[in-house]
């Protein structure tokens, strides 16, 4: 059983193309990341998933049916990025009511725990820090017990404490069978928390996979260091590289095997290698994005 079937799916808003003809399957059980910079596209293909908008072109179905018929069967939760939370009211409160709602929800005490708000549960909701209300709207989230649940950015405001909390929880519930689609700009977080990566930039996908496998198609790793004046001549040659760019004193070099290049970088050459930086993830990301 699928989850999502986007089949052909636009969105325009006036001149802007949000979604530009996106098909893409999403089986059931699967925890996926959808990643790509501002204005890809993730927040309106999530709205539209939940109902809030209808595509201007193609077809989208959850569980095989409308998005609409979905929603309406409690089968989506969802925590976006804006949502006021009544601030009279208890953290309790609020996930009670939103429980009512539905037609076979979680324990509220159970609710509770999973979103870390066993403690906060008679706090009003208007007293709460940034992370702890998006702790709240991820307890509104899953509180309808929905086999398919959609997180816009959920990770926004929170600290490092509460991030690994959330992620802990998000793969508790995960655990259960059901299906996770979460938005990130990160791609270290979607290596770490997704089975899958569905990159998407100007509202197409431009590339799915596992983390790994969108590493390796972006061409891996990035091997930096200080060059100074010394020659750049046959850094291209080293084992794994890709491509090479120096300049202002600084060599750059794309790599699919960082290990082999860092070992012939200092093995094989004379080079006085200078304040060494490796990154990878987001730079393959970026590359992948356009932005780089
Ligand atoms: N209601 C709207 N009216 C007009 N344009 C919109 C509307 N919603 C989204 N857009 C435009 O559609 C494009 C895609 O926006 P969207 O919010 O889906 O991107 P995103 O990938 O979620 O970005 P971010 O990471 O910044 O949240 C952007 O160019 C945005 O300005």
């Amino acid at each position: 059983m699928n989850a999502i079937v986007f089949d052909h799916v636009s969105k325009r808003f006036g001149d802007v193309l949000a979604v530009d003809e996106l098909s893409l399957t999403i089986a059931a059980g699967a925890t996926v990341a959808l990643l790509g910079p501002n204005g890809a596209g993730k927040s309106t293909s999530i709205g539209m998933l939940l109902a809030l908008s209808r595509p201007t072109r193609g077809t989208i179905a959850v569980h095989g049916r409308t998005p609409e018929r979905a929603v309406l069967a409690g089968e989506v939760g969802a925590m976006l990025q804006q949502g006021e939370l009544i601030p009279e009211l208890s953290v309790r409160e609020l996930v009670e009511l939103v429980r009512r709602l539905y037609p076979a929800p979680l324990g509220l005490a159970e609710v509770l725990e999973l979103a870390g708000l066993t403690e906060l549960a008679r706090r009003r909701a208007g007293g709460l820090s940034g992370g702890q209300a998006q702790r709240v709207r991820f307890a509104l989230a899953l509180a309808g017990a929905p086999r398919l649940l959609l997180l816009d950015e959920p990770t926004a405001a929170m600290d490092v404490e509460s991030r690994r909390r959330f992620w802990d929880s998000m793969r508790a519930y995960a655990a259960g069978g059901r299906t996770v689609l979460f938005a990130s700009h990160y791609l270290a977080e979607a290596e770490e928390h997704a089975d899958r990566v569905i990159v998407i930039a100007g509202g197409r996908v431009v590339a799915d996979g596992t983390a790994a496998q969108i590493k390796a198609g972006a061409g891996g790793q990035v091997v930096r260091f200080a060059l100074g004046e010394q020659p750049a001549a046959g850094l291209d040659r080293l084992p794994g590289v890709t491509a090479v760019e120096v300049g202002a004193g600084i060599a750059t070099l794309r790599t699919r095997d960082t290990d082999a290049t860092l070992a012939a970088l200092y093995r094989d050459t004379a080079l006085d290698v200078r304040d060494l930086e490796l990154s990878g993830l987001d730079e393959a990301f970026l590359a992948l994005t356009g932005r780089s």
